[in-house]
């Protein structure tokens, strides 16, 4: 699967331009702010039905105009399919196949995939756990149905069972008998979380440790803890024996909605101490095992979108990355950097030609 061709019309600082892509390595190079990312993210659009930098869709309308298109050519199997998407101020944003509009927007994500590595990247490791979890649950959702269920289901649970906890604490109650009726629901939906993520790290972590050691040459051991109260623990032994502590607080203070996931380097927690290399190249290495997970499981190779990522990282580890992008296992990609000197001397070294679209 490729895109072949891209045409913008008033997107963010893009007033009207078309590029025509190779199906392996693409590189935009350009000036801060001429618009490098804005392409990228124009194509994460075409997958995803949305920005991965502003999810105000409005706000990505040039200023000053009143409506943009993004319009792609992807070939998939040796047939064509034209996507667009369309969003006009004050209107419900369009994405069309062949001219057909979806009815539900989730019915065409996952057809084309992307995985993007960007700056934006750090704050998996600079933030709290919850963003960690979700993304985690992202990459498990995006190929198991049932996962993505049990989560919301879990969720709504959680949220009934929680404005019960606040009225028991606002009136200065207990009811043993309404709180039971969540806590056996919630306990089957976190028992089987539990286990889908178990099994989710046990597939994931040997894959990326073994791209991270790709890029990185393989001097450093990574992982990503799974700290969880349920570790041994019966989970609605856990919530009965919390009930009076959460009528106290007036919410749930057990359960896998407080999973922890602590991404390390050597053994230590990377956020403290890892320097920005190691960060960067964590992140990467994440990126990558993310794209294999949903390759292997939906048999589509994503468009790889690698924005900005040359920074820190030392000459070797860029190398390596592109000499393992550019085979067999990743399909076309896209690059921005701002130096082109850079970006000529890399590609000579491993001895590809890579499409250049030079932004002024
Ligand atoms: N809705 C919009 N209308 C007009 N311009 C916009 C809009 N949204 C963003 N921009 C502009 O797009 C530019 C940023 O583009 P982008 O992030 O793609 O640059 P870049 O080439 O990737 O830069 P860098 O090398 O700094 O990462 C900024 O100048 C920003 O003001």
């Amino acid at each position: 699967m490729h895109l072949k061709q891209l045409q913008l019309i008033n997107f963010k600082n893009h007033g009207e331009c078309q590029f025509d892509f190779t199906p392996d390595i693409n590189v935009f190079i350009g000036d801060n702010g001429v618009g490098k990312t804005n392409i990228l993210d124009a194509i994460n659009y075409l997958s995803l039905c949305r920005s991965f930098l502003n999810a105000v869709d409005r706000q990505n309308i040039k200023m000053g105009e009143s409506f943009f298109m993004i319009q792609g050519e992807f070939i998939r199997a040796d047939k064509t399919h034209n996507i667009m998407c369309s969003v006009q101020a004050g209107q419900k944003k369009k994405i069309k196949k062949n001219k057909k509009e979806y009815e539900k927007l989730s019915d065409h994500i996952g057809e084309f995939p992307v995985v993007v590595i960007s700056p934006y990247d750090s704050n998996l490791i600079s933030e709290g756990s919850e963003v960690r979890r979700k993304y985690i649950d992202s990459i498990i959702s995006q190929h198991n149905k049932r996962y993505l269920e049990t989560l919301i289901r879990y969720n709504k649970v959680l949220a009934q069972r929680n404005s019960l906890l606040k009225r028991f604490q606002e009136y200065r109650i207990f009811e043993q008998e309404s709180i039971e009726v969540w806590d056996l629901q919630l306990a089957t939906l976190g028992e089987e979380i539990f286990e889908l993520r178990n099994a989710f790290f046990v597939d994931f972590l040997p894959k990326f440790q073994y791209f991270f050691n790709l890029l990185t040459g393989g001097k450093e051991a990574i992982g990503i803890q799974y700290n969880t109260q349920m570790e041994g623990h019966n989970f609605l032994e856990l919530l009965e024996g919390a009930r009076q502590k959460d009528a106290r607080v007036g919410y749930t203070t057990v359960g896998t909605h407080k999973d922890d996931l602590v991404f390390t380097i050597n053994g230590n927690p990377i956020k403290k101490f890892g320097s920005q290399g190691q960060q960067k190249s964590f992140l990467i290495g994440l990126k990558l095992t993310q794209f294999d997970y949903i390759s292997r499981l939906t048999e589509k190779k994503p468009i790889l979108l690698l924005d900005d990522i040359f920074d820190k990282l030392d000459h070797n580890r860029v190398e390596r990355l592109m000499k393992m992008v550019s085979q067999g296992l990743f399909g076309q990609v896209f690059v921005t950097d701002t130096d082109a000197e850079r970006i000529e001397k890399v590609f000579n070294n491993i001895d590809i030609t890579p499409k250049i679209f030079e932004l002024k």
